[in-house]
């Protein structure tokens, strides 16, 4: 068990469960885009640590880049995306792969979609380490899930509890 500020958490996915299953995503990800070089759009804060784990995993040449974008405050949605970012990278006609590190109830997926989708992208997939299946209230179809959780708040690997927690190597369950 650990605490963070208020509150106690404990261990839910270790570090070795979620490097096998990121390099698995990762070989996936090569194979599906084999012969084109993909854009990775990186949705900070939360998804650094499974950027970086994934974006190593990958064989096939990637760019990276970064939005920000943040809808959470403590363990609750507000309800409305802030918008924080300037994209620097021309997506017209490219592969673009938006990474997360969780779909909760789809508010800051969707936002992302319709954001991207009008920069002209030839596609755009989504990848993300978490869903929470019966959290969802704004559809949306992943094409990279890497583990579907309850609808239990968690912290670790970039995700965080008031802004602590994200440095953690492996993701912890509030009690
Ligand atoms: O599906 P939703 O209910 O929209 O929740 C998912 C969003 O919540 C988290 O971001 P957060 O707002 O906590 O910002 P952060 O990445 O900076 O921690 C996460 O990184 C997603 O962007
Ligand atoms: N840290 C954290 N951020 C989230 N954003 C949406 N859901 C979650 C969650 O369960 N944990």
């Amino acid at each position: 068990m650990i605490q963070i500020k208020d509150k106690e958490f404990i261990s839910y996915i270790s570090e070795e469960m979620l490097l096998q299953r990121v390099r698995e995503m990762g070989g996936k990800i090569s194979r599906d885009f084999e012969g084109q070089s993909p854009v990775l759009l990186g949705v900070l804060n939360g998804s650094f640590m499974f950027l970086a784990d994934l974006a190593k995993s990958i064989s096939i040449p990637v760019e990276i880049c970064f939005l920000k974008i943040s809808s959470y405050q403590g363990t609750n949605s507000t309800g409305k995306v802030k918008d924080m970012s300037s994209l620097d990278i021309d997506l017209k006609d490219r592969p673009a792969i938006i990474v997360e590190d969780i779909v909760d109830t789809g508010l800051s997926m969707n936002y992302l979609l319709g954001k991207i989708k009008k920069l002209g992208p030839k596609s755009v997939s989504i990848a993300t380490l978490l869903t929470k299946p019966d959290a969802l209230q704004h559809p949306v179809k992943v094409d990279y899930v890497g583990f579907e959780i309850p609808n239990k708040f968690v912290v670790g690997y970039g995700l965080d509890y008031d802004g602590y927690g994200r440095n953690l190597p492996a993701i912890y369950q509030l009690k």
